[in-house]
């Protein structure tokens, strides 16, 4: 049977914590490496993560398929072992060279893409089944209600919607009172209007909670969207992990800028104090210094430059193509093959031209870009 009765969790976090414990480290990976057991000697999947999640924190894990972003979750849940470096909870070591902690002792909650509800539970008893003996349900009503959910405690998991089911996922990750929270991929299986729902929500009912979050995700407008910093990996490595707007602003890693702003890459070329492209020349923007020709040579400099920065000339003798073009409702979105670059250009509707056509592509003047590595800012001359 329910339990009424509001527990006092209900509190939000700000209130329940200090501000300068808010900056307090909850979770640390220290130098984190990992392969599995039947990957190459040198097949590693993590390749020395430093990172901490700070107390009430919702951080997103961002990165293409197969960057590690789900072995990161187990790692700190407990379902993998790490092979150099620790992992910290509440600065207690929970896996390291001497040390290891089961993952239910751990505190951590796991909230995964598909449910993984009890089938032959209800919503009741499946949020209550991370509950120890003896614990106090009311918590378990308490989130229920919360998510609502509430009216539904006697139906199963094939009784209920997706975002109905992701919800009570979530309220039995956080019914036991975990510290932190592992949401991977959490939304993706759910239609579009769902999925922002509950996104949106995500933060305010952590924050309820007291619990800090890991998201993985490999959609960067959702991270950026919710999350108060996003850790970008590639290939097992850490490039940045930063606020949203730091991430938009100054990307660490010619990756970070393709990837977090879906821009473009150009190689370039630096010249007689200019940034040569193969689409024009740029100039330091307004006070920078002129990069150093002796700055390596051509393939050694790249220019991240966004889909907008790049016009389009109709031309059968030109050296470009379109490879293919998406609607987005109020513009265009095109893919263009140039040389042996692929390259994404927005365009107003009226611009309309089909696969295959042959074109020049040109920079727009006085758009801003960035060199890497050096991460100079430029503007197109
Ligand atoms: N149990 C396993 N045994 C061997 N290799 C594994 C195992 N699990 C994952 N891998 C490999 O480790 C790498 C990272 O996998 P992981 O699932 O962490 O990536 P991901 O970033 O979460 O990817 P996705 O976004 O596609 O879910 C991949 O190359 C994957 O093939």
């Amino acid at each position: 049977m329910v339990r009424r009765g509001r527990p006092p969790i209900a509190t939000p976090l700000a209130e329940l914590i200090p501000a300068d414990l808010q900056q307090r480290e909850h979770v640390q990976l220290q130098a984190l490496w990992h392969r599995y057991p039947n990957s190459p000697a040198d097949g590693w999947t993590l390749q020395g993560i430093d990172l901490a999640l700070r107390q009430g924190e919702l951080m997103g894990l961002l990165g293409p398929s197969g960057c590690g972003k789900t072995t990161l979750l187990r790692l700190i849940a407990g379902f993998e072992r790490p092979e150099r470096g620790a992992v910290l909870i509440d600065g207690r070591q929970v896996a390291g060279p001497s040390r290891w902690l089961v993952p239910e002792r751990r505190g951590v909650g796991m909230v995964f893409q598909d449910y993984a509800l009890f089938p032959h539970l209800d919503a009741w008893r499946n949020a209550c089944f991370g509950l120890r003996r003896g614990q106090d349900s009311s918590r378990a009503a308490w989130l229920l209600e919360l998510l609502g959910l509430e009216g539904l405690e006697h139906r199963y998991p094939h009784e209920l919607s997706g975002g109905q089911r992701q919800r009570l996922a979530l309220a039995r990750a956080l019914a036991p009172g975990p510290s932190v929270v592992l949401l991977d991929e959490p939304f993706s299986n759910l239609d579009v209007e769902v999925r922002l729902r509950l996104r949106s929500e995500l933060p305010a009912v952590l924050s309820q909670c007291g619990a800090s979050g890991l998201i993985v995700t490999h959609d960067p407008e959702e991270a950026l969207a919710i999350c108060d910093r996003v850790a970008v990996l590639r290939e097992g490595r850490l490039h940045q992990c930063d606020s949203p707007r730091q991430l938009v602003d100054h990307p660490a890693t010619a990756f970070v800028g393709r990837f977090v702003l879906q821009a473009n890459l150009l190689p370039a070329e630096l010249r007689q104090g200019l940034v040569r492209t193969a689409l024009g020349d740029l100039h330091p923007a307004e006070g920078q210094q002129a990069p150093d020709a002796g700055l390596g040579g051509h393939g050694d400099h790249e220019v991240l430059i966004s889909p907008e920065a790049i016009e389009l000339v109709p031309d059968s003798m030109g050296e470009a193509w379109v490879l293919g073009r998406e609607f987005l409702g109020r513009e265009w979105l095109y893919q263009l093959q140039c040389g042996s670059d692929k390259l994404r250009l927005r365009l107003p509707l009226e611009f309309e031209y089909g696969r295959g056509q042959r074109c020049r592509l040109r920079l727009r003047r006085g758009h801003p870009a960035l060199l890497f590595p050096l991460r100079l800012p430029l503007q197109v001359a």
